[in-house]
């Protein structure tokens, strides 16, 4: 296998690197590292997460308005019995309210978790007087308070330490209540506490699992996606990406903000030649080296590199008139014809590049250009460069208007 040379002069080449930083997951807050990404998956899961928990506030109203009977059976027609219904009707309203919140405001994450946390504080606050009124019915009451952990962890879509501090926060309330009400033997006592912590960490289990299974999904998501996008030689962008239209946006958003936009379409001379004499591993090489060379030179977050075809890469350049993207080719130009790649025969092979520049000026009054006519552009001067004997730079501005879409 040929290995990579070090450039003459030094460059640094960055490789693919798809484990991207900002894609950690913090384990411990079953989150994102970054509150940019976080948000992005929270907003992606929004719809789903909002019909579960519809879903969940709805059944939450019926359930506990039915366990209402509970009440009236166990205390009778008096009045505690029937304060303790109109608490459950209060946690039904509670419940109604988070479902027209979030119907109303379906985009809000706030509106979501809001919904989600006012109902289990409400509805766990409303079961803490129920139990206290209902002390014989305690061992009960602790199992009933079990299921309810199971609904706060899993079943109530939630921030993953929201979900923790309900569960373990309410648990603690009925664990002291427990002890204070006085009614239970100490074995019995310690049996429904270990009851509670007991539903508190299969909750946490389930809900940790659950949500970090859910960010490795969408990670793996992001990942082929960008992976689909890619190059596997080179690690530039492939052609995918025009087709899904970054020359088009990019053109839209110069147009937007009154900025030019140039592109630069560079090919490698004499490519066959260096394949044929060689080697087509060599070759490779050399097309790796030079598209490292394309993506270490260029803004890592505001330009782009695209594989365009065999050995001819497209850079897309916002905000850059034509002196910029001149200056920008030929420190290339000249970096790549001073630079050596060592094939796997050991021979140091140098090579040199051409390249074509199409310039959009300021155009914020112009009617929208198109892409594949910009390209066509920079193509023409591209053909200039290597008729003038390659190793060269043509280019020019285009006026928009030439270059107008459907024209
Ligand atoms: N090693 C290698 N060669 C490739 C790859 N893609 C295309 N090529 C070769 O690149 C060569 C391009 O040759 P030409 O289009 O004749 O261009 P050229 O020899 O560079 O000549 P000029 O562009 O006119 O300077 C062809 O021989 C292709 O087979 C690739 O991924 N790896």
């Amino acid at each position: 296998m040929a290995h990579r040379a070090g450039w003459l002069p030094e460059m640094p080449v960055p490789s693919l690197d798809l484990s991207t930083p900002s894609l950690t997951i913090d384990r411990r807050r079953a989150e994102f590292d970054d509150p940019a990404v976080e948000d992005r998956f929270i907003h992606h899961l929004l719809p789903q997460r909002n019909a579960q928990l519809k879903g969940s506030l709805l059944f939450a109203a019926a359930f506990y308005v039915l366990f209402g009977v509970t009440d009236l059976a166990t205390l009778g027609d008096t009045n505690v019995a029937w304060f303790l219904v109109g608490l459950r009707v209060l946690v039904a309203g509670v419940a109604l309210g988070g479902h027209y919140a979030i119907t109303r405001r379906p985009g809000s994450v706030r509106v979501s978790i809001a919904a989600a946390c006012a109902l289990l504080v409400a509805a766990l606050g409303v079961f803490m007087v129920v139990a206290w009124f209902q002390p014989e019915a305690l061992p009960w009451n602790t199992m009933s308070q079990a299921l309810i952990l199971m609904a706060v962890y899993v079943n109530f879509p939630n921030r993953f330490m929201y979900s923790v501090a309900i569960g373990v926060g309410s648990s603690v309330v009925f664990g002291t209540m427990l002890a204070v009400q006085g009614f239970l033997k100490a074995d019995d006592l310690l049996t429904l506490v270990l009851l509670l912590i007991l539903a508190n960490a299969l909750g946490y289990i389930a809900a940790i699992r659950f949500n970090l299974a859910q960010r490795q999904q969408y990670r793996s998501a992001v990942l082929e996606r960008q992976q689909a996008d890619r190059d596997p030689l080179t690690g530039c962008y492939n052609r995918r990406v025009l087709h899904k239209g970054l020359l088009d946006a990019e053109l839209a958003r110069a147009r937007r903000y009154g900025t030019a936009l140039s592109v630069i379409l560079c090919d490698i001379d004499h490519f066959k030649r260096i394949n044929d004499t060689h080697g087509h591993t060599a070759g490779d090489l050399i097309l790796a080296d030079f598209a490292g060379m394309l993506m270490a030179m260029t803004r890592e977050t505001v330009d782009r590199v695209v594989r365009y075809g065999g050995e001819e890469f497209l850079l897309v350049l916002p905000e850059t008139d034509l002196a910029g993207a001149h200056a920008l080719a030929e420190r290339i130009r000249l970096a790549f014809a001073c630079a050596i790649s060592r094939v796997e025969s050991g021979k140091a092979v140098s090579a040199t590049a051409s390249f074509g520049i199409a310039t959009v000026p300021v155009m914020h009054t112009e009617p929208p250009v198109s892409a594949g006519k910009l390209i066509d552009a920079a193509d023409a001067q591209l053909y200039a460069a290597k008729r003038g004997g390659r190793n060269a730079i043509r280019g020019g501005e285009v006026e928009p208007r030439v270059l107008r879409a459907g024209s």
